[in-house]
């Protein structure tokens, strides 16, 4: 379990965020050299402050894949949001139908409810390492995840890929998923281009996005993104 500590109520947002950065960097590198060590079960963690990687891109830009792909060669937990409302769906919760809803318009579900499901799952996890894939969607979620865990991302993905062939993709997914039919596909590339795009532009102009050219073949891609992640020295996978 971590707990993000430092207090910074009194500084402007723009200065809140250097700094937030700055402390962040400096627990993060300072748990590397002084980690105490956390009761694991069966395996002993250096306490670490969170690495948060969002990863941006269009209805089947191929991020879950991707993502897949990290979490094997680095260790990272990977938080789907889209797969966190489902299984809110699939859990028959006061919120499911109104989740159900929202995705079958290819809409995007009220901020503070995902990123309260995102928190949940961060901070019943044993790492510190997390992709959060598919969010922010919207500047409204960004500004709701900041103010609600407190945290920026580290790096930002952001899979670049052609509308023509993220239809493609996403019609032949076969997951049996409510949202992967032409009608709500339609909807979700909308939705992406008028509420995703300006978070992408966001972390742009913040230095913290890599874009990533999301179109050939799985390992093609994958050669892009690997060495984002090497460049941390990340401990071996055992
Ligand atoms: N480079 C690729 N070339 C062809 N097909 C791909 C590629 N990457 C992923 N796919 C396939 O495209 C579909 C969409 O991929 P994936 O689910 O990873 O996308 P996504 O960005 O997570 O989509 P969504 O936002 O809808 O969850 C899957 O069936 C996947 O197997
Ligand atoms: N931050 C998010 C992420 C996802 N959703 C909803 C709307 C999406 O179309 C759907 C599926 O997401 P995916 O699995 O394609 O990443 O889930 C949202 O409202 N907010
Ligand atoms: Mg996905």
């Amino acid at each position: 379990m971590w707990r993000r500590v430092a207090s910074v109520s009194h500084l402007t947002f723009a200065q809140k965020s250097i700094v937030n950065k700055d402390v962040c960097k400096l627990k993060f590198w300072e748990a590397f050299s002084t980690g105490i060590p956390r009761k694991e079960k069966g395996t002993f963690q250096r306490d670490k402050t969170p690495f948060i990687t969002f990863v941006l891109g269009g209805p089947g830009s191929g991020k879950g894949t991707q993502c897949m792909k990290i979490v094997e060669n680095f260790g990272f937990t990977h938080l789907s949001a889209g797969d966190i409302l489902r299984r809110e769906i699939a859990s028959n919760s006061a919120d499911g139908t109104m989740i159900l809803d929202t995705i079958k318009e290819g809409k995007i579900v009220p901020s503070e409810l995902t990123v309260k499901l995102i928190q949940k799952e961060m901070e019943s996890s044993d790492n510190y390492k997390f992709l959060i894939d598919g969010f922010p969607r919207s500047e409204d979620n960004r500004i709701a995840f900041e103010q609600i865990i407190g945290a920026e991302p580290d790096i930002v993905l952001f899979f670049d890929c052609p509308e023509d062939e993220m239809m493609k993709r996403v019609l032949n997914r076969n997951q049996g998923r409510v949202d992967d039919n032409i009608d709500t596909i339609k909807k979700r590339l909308k939705v992406f281009s008028a509420l995703n795009l300006p978070v992408v532009k966001y972390y742009l102009e913040r230095g913290k996005l890599y874009k990533i050219n999301a179109v050939g073949t799985v390992d093609e891609i994958y050669k892009q993104v690997y060495p984002l992640f090497a460049q941390f020295n990340f401990e071996q996978q055992v």
